[in-house]
């Protein structure tokens, strides 16, 4: 496995396989891996002939200075722990790197970012598009690998793909989850035993809702059910749970008119902010 730091270094690695027709494949991450992003990675080396994995926590789509500074961090063990993956090459660049100059670049991705993750990180997928853009220039992967967990990421970079014509096949891999369900996030290792086990509502809110949804309850019936299950566990905020068409990133009011449905969760378990989504029909 080779470290590089730069994009030119990767340029003049890229010359040793870019006659034989390689395919690349990218996973983008922010580091403090976990066994969600080896699951991307294992796909990845499945998928491609050569495998990059970046880590950049990237400032830009951060719209809370706090989570940025506390934003976890275990670079060795990220590097022991993908070299063990059998990974080809890793991507941490410096700030300066992806950033020589502050950017001014704007991103609108319309409706789909109005809602979720849009309304309340205000310029998240602002940060996220320019980051994920500059990556694809720079790596030029042929495939690459994003995870459901963030499913309103997934749409807005399946979009990015779109609108640029970036000629990159995207790959969305399942979430992990712990064996009690909660989603594996590397923000989990912020969180104190206490706080771990609140966490739990996250997951089980959106099994209960799933269930009485199939089973023709109201979504507005269930939505105030789990609003009120919140308002019971003392040290978690919602901020939002809400059911989506996850295509078109619209909130429901209706679960009967869907064709493919996802709820979308969003708290602070003490000053950690969680998010998590689970299919509903898919
Ligand atoms: N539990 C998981 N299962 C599958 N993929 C995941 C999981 N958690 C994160 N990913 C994916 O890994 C990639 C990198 O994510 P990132 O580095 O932000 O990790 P993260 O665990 O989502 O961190 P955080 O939740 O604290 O933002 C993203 O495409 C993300 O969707
Ligand atoms: C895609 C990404 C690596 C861009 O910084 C980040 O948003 C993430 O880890 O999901
Ligand atoms: N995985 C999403 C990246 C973020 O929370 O900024």
């Amino acid at each position: 496995m080779q470290v590089f730091y730069t994009g030119a270094e990767w340029t003049s690695i890229r010359l040793q396989f870019q006659s034989n027709n390689s395919t690349i494949g990218l996973v983008p991450t922010m580091g403090a891996l976990h066994e969600g992003h080896l699951d991307l990675v294992a796909q990845c080396i499945q998928q491609a002939d050569i495998s990059v994995v970046s880590i950049f926590v990237n400032p830009t789509q951060f719209n809370n200075p706090e989570d940025f500074e506390k934003y976890p961090s275990s670079l060795q063990e990220d590097l022991e722990l993908l070299e063990k993956a059998g990974v080809d090459y890793v991507f941490v660049p410096e700030v300066k790197t992806m950033y020589p100059q502050e950017t001014n670049l704007k991103f609108d991705f319309g409706p789909l970012e109005r809602v979720l993750e849009g309304a309340f990180r205000p310029g998240h997928f602002n940060g996220v598009g320019i980051i994920v853009s500059k990556l694809f220039n720079m790596i030029q992967p042929n495939l690459a690998f994003f995870g459901q967990k963030d499913l309103q990421q997934v749409a807005i970079i399946k979009r990015l793909v779109n609108d640029l014509s970036f000629p990159i096949q995207l790959e969305i891999v399942p979430t992990r989850r712990e064996e009690d369900g909660l989603a594996l996030s590397s923000r989990n290792r912020r969180l104190n035993k206490s706080d771990r086990e609140k966490a739990l509502i996250l997951y089980r809110s959106m099994v209960l809702a799933k269930k009485e949804l199939l089973e023709g309850k109201s979504w507005l019936e269930v939505q105030k059910k789990i609003h009120q299950e919140f308002k019971k566990t003392e040290g978690v905020d919602l901020e939002y749970f809400e059911l989506v068409e996850p295509d078109r990133f619209e909130l429901s009011t209706e679960f009967s008119t869907l064709k493919k449905a996802s709820l979308c969760v969003a708290a602070y378990v003490g000053e950690v902010r969680l998010i998590d989504n689970l299919p509903v029909i898919s």
